[in-house]
């Protein structure tokens, strides 16, 4: 069995006949950042219902802060859920006054862009700001671990970036948090990765290693549209980042044989896949 204060021994979670976790073995550490990545469906959420306890494994161990997620160890622990879990209906004050009571502790004071909203109810405010409420409600007891199910998904770059500072600030401190984000770029922001797809831990540890053997084709012409046309054409699963043309998981000769018979001057040429290139991979091989 691995160490950490959230982790998990060969986790399965079968819905009737499917299987949404298969046989996860994961851990987060004090003071670590870990992301957790994966396509829609990847089975994410179903891994964090049962590292909280709100769901019961099929099969293997869950443990939190060294035994079963009950409800006393998950009092210790700061989650906000993918629907952040605030009520719609209550003003900002009412809902963090709710939230902190059941922790026995005191509402947190509001940064002061927040405070003109202390009336207001979260239901009326945009979503970056609601998702800074319910960071204030999951941090107010200073929990030892954080569990963040895509704590920036839909906000605006500045407050995806002021959340990734709380949550860096909660590491700093000694909290374990575990986060799961559809940005790749976010991944940089953490300490370790582990990658989710088919319910499966497919990879784990930095960008890297997750990435693993991976290639991609980098496609070099000055005529990208044709080019890109000409691959599109040919069924090859080109991506065109401004005016670069990549291909992931490929095999180069045939990308010269698609490119010289449409008369198109190019360089093709073999490179690292990135981490997105590295889920398109595996959302292609699941859809297979
Ligand atoms: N209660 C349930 N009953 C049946 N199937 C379920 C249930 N909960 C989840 N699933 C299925 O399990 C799979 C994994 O879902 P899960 O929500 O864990 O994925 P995810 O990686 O969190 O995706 P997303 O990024 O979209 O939240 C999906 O195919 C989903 O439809």
């Amino acid at each position: 069995m691995n160490t950490g204060i959230i982790r998990s021994h060969d986790v399965t979670r079968r819905f009737g006949d499917f299987t949404a976790v298969d046989t996860v073995t994961m851990n987060v550490e004090p003071g670590e950042v870990v992301g957790l990545l994966g396509a829609n469906g990847a089975g994410k959420t179903t891994l964090i219902r049962m590292l909280l306890g709100l769901l019961r494994p099929s099969s293997g161990a869950v443990t939190l802060f060294d035994g079963p997620p009950d409800r006393s160890r998950r009092a210790r622990l700061g989650y906000v859920p993918q629907n952040l879990g605030l009520y719609q209906d209550l003003t900002v004050a009412e809902n963090l006054a709710f939230s902190t009571g059941t922790y026995g502790v005191a509402a947190p004071e509001l940064p002061p862009d927040l405070q003109a909203s202390s009336d207001t109810l979260v239901g009326a405010l945009p979503l970056g700001a609601q998702r800074r409420v319910a960071f204030l409600a999951a941090l107010a007891h200073t929990p030892v671990a954080l569990v963040l199910d895509e704590p920036t998904s839909g906000v605006d770059a500045l407050s995806r970036a002021r959340l990734w500072d709380t949550i860096r600030a909660e590491a700093d401190r000694g909290a374990g948090v575990l986060v799961t984000t559809h940005y790749m770029e976010e991944a940089q922001e953490c300490d370790r990765l582990l990658l989710m797809s088919n319910g499966l831990l497919v990879g784990q540890g930095s960008e890297s290693d997750v990435i693993g053997d991976t290639r991609a084709v980098a496609v070099t012409t000055d005529d990208w549209a044709q080019a890109f046309g000409a691959l599109n054409a040919a069924g090859v699963p080109v991506i065109l980042s401004g005016r670069s043309i990549r291909v992931a998981d490929t095999d180069p000769d045939v990308l010269h044989r698609v490119l010289a018979d449409a008369g198109i001057p190019a360089t093709v040429q073999p490179v690292a896949a990135t981490l997105e290139e590295r889920m398109l991979v595996l959302a292609r091989a699941a859809d297979q």
